[in-house]
């Protein structure tokens, strides 16, 4: 398996250089050059398989000969023996033709740890045998950066450095970044939105000379690790609800924001995973909704929602739907995302939108209904769901339809958007190690939104220059 870039400008790569490029050179993203093809008696072979053996199975199909069995089985145990529940991502019934696929039993309750223990363990693995460099940097809206920093925390040799919009994440989610005291930790906070942070490691990831002098590695979804880690669950959650379904069809209700998460759902299924339908659910964010619905393509006026993790205008991951969009041709590729640039806009039409609509359902889910959904399931059904899952729920229950089973994808815990679950006088106990992340000293550093104040901070981080409290960022006091 080789890795080749949506723009058609980077030599095939194998999965470690894939891993260690995280945006290809050309600007664009990598995928696999051939989309592997299970047959219904592999299907029926997996369908009891535990989380890690399913995992060991579905990435060892992505990571040709750059990893023996031996070596990936040591990094899914180790990355799946963190998780406080012995299913991993354990499937529940909410509802009579909903589940949800609860991805947030890791360390920090995302389910961005699937793929971020996962993506630590072989940063480990990548430095321990082949000596490189890792200095990771990375944008979140919250969930990510807390994830990745737990997910390479006391690993030998790996710097980190996250940018997150300042005052647009959770509490939980703040302290989860900032009470880390690791010298190897650098927390910038900028006066932005999360857009803003994508922007400015995307541009300086474009940067090739400083990428290489720096050892720049990415731990978001633009690494393509994380995407294959995600496609995981997709089959395991598949296999929970199937059996049961009795021949009705299997749809998946993903929360979106970078499109990520839904983006494994979809190569799941060309893979050859039956899911029937893939319902996109978006919160007033809902860039993706409308493309979906219209064709258009086109960011709106940032909105600060119930589910800050998925205020999200450009979709990262998008380039890589359109990539199989238009039938895997780069240079289509290349002159969508010129336009993009110079139009702030992609149009599909006709057949094109048409497959987009064979693809997806869509969905957008205001705040209101966001809170409505949260009310309903806490006390119907007695199930707290947190804000990102309840507009995965509730696009579910919109798009529902006779014979039709729906698993929506549990993204978050609650406790960690409790400003949220509070709205609806809802009062929930915290998760102990949560709890515990509100009697720590804090650190971050303030900066402005731009590639260049963000560069000043990383030169002396990564390059060694000033080491310390100093380049790690100032106490702050809780608010
Ligand atoms: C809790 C939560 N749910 C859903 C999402 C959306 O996932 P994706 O960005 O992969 O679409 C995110 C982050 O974006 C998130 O943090
Ligand atoms: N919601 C994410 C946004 C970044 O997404 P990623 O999947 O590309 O890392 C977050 O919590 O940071």
């Amino acid at each position: 398996m080789r890795y080749i870039s949506t723009r058609g400008g980077t030599a095939p790569a194998g999965f470690i250089d894939a891993v260690l490029m995280g945006l290809a050179d050309d600007g664009g993203l990598l995928v696999p050059d051939a989309m592997p093809q299970l047959s219904p008696e592999t299907l029926e072979a997996w369908r009891t398989l535990s989380y890690t053996d399913l995992a060991v199975e579905v990435l060892s199909l992505f990571t040709g000969d750059d990893l023996t069995r031996e070596e990936l089985q040591g990094l899914v145990r180790g990355s799946y023996a963190t998780f406080r529940h012995p299913e991993v991502t354990p499937v529940q019934k909410i509802g009579d033709n909903l589940h949800v696929l609860e991805l947030f039993h890791g360390p920090t309750f995302a389910f961005k740890d699937v793929a971020l223990q996962f993506l630590g363990n072989l940063y480990a693995h990548i430095a321990a045998k082949t000596g490189s460099i890792i200095h990771i940097l990375g944008a979140t809206s919250g969930d990510t950066g807390a994830s990745a920093i737990e997910g390479v925390r006391g690993k030998e040799g790996i710097h980190i450095c996250i940018l997150y919009p300042h005052g647009k994440v959770s509490r939980v989610q703040e302290l989860q970044m900032t009470t880390i005291q690791g010298e190897n930790v650098l927390n910038l906070a900028i006066r932005g939105t999360f857009d803003d942070a994508q922007r400015i490691i995307k541009e300086i990831f474009a940067d090739a000379a400083f990428k290489r002098e720096y050892h720049l590695r990415a731990i978001n979804s633009i690494n393509i690790a994380r995407i294959l880690a995600q496609v995981v669950y997709y089959f395991y959650a598949y296999f929970r609800v199937s059996g049961e379904a009795d021949g009705r069809r299997v749809n998946f209700s993903v929360p979106t924001g970078n499109f990520g998460d839904i983006f494994a759902g979809y190569l799941a299924k060309q893979m050859g995973l039956p899911i029937h339908r893939l319902i996109l659910a978006t919160n007033e964010n809902d860039i993706l909704t409308r493309f979906v619905n219209t064709g258009l393509y086109r960011p709106a006026a940032f909105r600060s929602t119930h589910s800050p993790s998925m205020d999200i205008q450009v979709a990262s991951n998008f380039e890589r739907y359109l990539y199989y969009l238009h039938g895997e041709k780069p240079e289509m590729v290349r002159e969508l995302m010129a336009g993009f640039g110079a139009q702030g806009e992609v149009r599909a039409s006709g057949e094109v939108l048409a497959q987009v609509q064979a693809d997806f359902s869509a969905y957008s889910i205001e705040n209101e209904a966001c809170l409505n959904t949260i009310h309903g399931h806490y006390h119907g059904r007695a199930y707290l769901l947190d804000p990102h899952t309840a507009c995965g729920v509730a696009a579910a229950e919109l798009g529902a339809v006779e014979g039709e089973v729906t698993v929506a994808l549990a993204t978050a815990h609650p406790a960690k958007f409790d400003e949220s679950i509070r709205l609806r006088e809802i009062t929930q106990t915290f998760p102990e190690s949560i709890q515990a992340l509100f009697e720590l000293p804090q650190r971050q550093t303030v900066v402005e939104a731009t590639a260049e104040a963000v560069r000043q901070k990383l030169v002396p981080f990564f390059g060694g220059e000033a080491g310390g409290t100093e380049a790690q960022g100032k106490a702050i006091t809780s608010a």
